[in-house]
């Protein structure tokens, strides 16, 4: 939001003219508040919280499109590489929340909720829990709160550093390297 205070502006009058200023919102204003709802999916979709999945090992030989994936071979799902194919969602670097709107006003692009955490059997289990905390955090903030930057020792405005660093992933590999290799 305090990259774009745009955003936060018309979020927070979408908010008011549903919900009012007597309450925070609930769960039953989900449907009526749109552009929260593209901030909740555009926030999973622009920085995927677990980018490359959870590891996976193959238990037997498996053959992908002509490729044979031996035993034993750790398989990760490109989350981010999804999240960010250009092919999907254009300007996909880009935090765009009308990507997500019907056109004309948006362009039509598809939630990415139903990929951001994982596949199959091992989908997150928390899902559900995860989605409608981030929605009703996101939610209750706006309604409440005005976001602005706040400032160092020296007075110098602090710009929030959006880039991925290394975290769960490079623990994992740690101790994939330390189990196995
Ligand atoms: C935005 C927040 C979250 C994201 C993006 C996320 C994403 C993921 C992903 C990508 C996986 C791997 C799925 C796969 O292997 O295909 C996973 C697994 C899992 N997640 Fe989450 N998760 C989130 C929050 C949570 C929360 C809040 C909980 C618990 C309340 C949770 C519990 C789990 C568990 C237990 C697994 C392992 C499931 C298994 O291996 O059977 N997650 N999650």
């Amino acid at each position: 939001m305090i990259l774009h205070p745009e955003y936060q502006v018309m979020a927070q009058k979408e908010i008011d003219s549903v919900v009012g200023d007597q309450r925070l919102p609930e769960f039953e204003d989900r449907e009526s508040l749109p552009l929260v709802e593209c901030i909740v999916q555009e926030t999973l979709r622009w920085r995927s919280g677990v980018p490359l999945g959870i590891p996976h090992s193959v238990r037997k030989d498996d053959l992908y499109r002509g490729m044979l994936i031996p035993k034993g071979s750790l398989v990760f799902a490109n989350i981010t590489g999804m999240s960010l194919d250009e092919s999907v969602y254009s300007d996909a670097a880009c935090f765009y929340l009308e990507r997500f709107l019907s056109k004309p006003a948006g362009r039509g692009e598809p939630y990415f909720n139903n990929t951001v955490f994982g596949f199959g059997r091992r989908i997150c289990t928390g899902q559900y829990v995860a989605e409608n905390t981030l929605w009703v955090a996101i939610a209750s903030i706006l309604a409440s709160c005005k976001i602005i930057n706040t400032v160092d020792e020296y007075g110098n405005i602090i710009v929030p550093d959006t880039t991925f660093t290394e975290g769960l992933g490079r623990i994992l590999f740690r101790t994939i390297d330390d189990l196995y290799l």
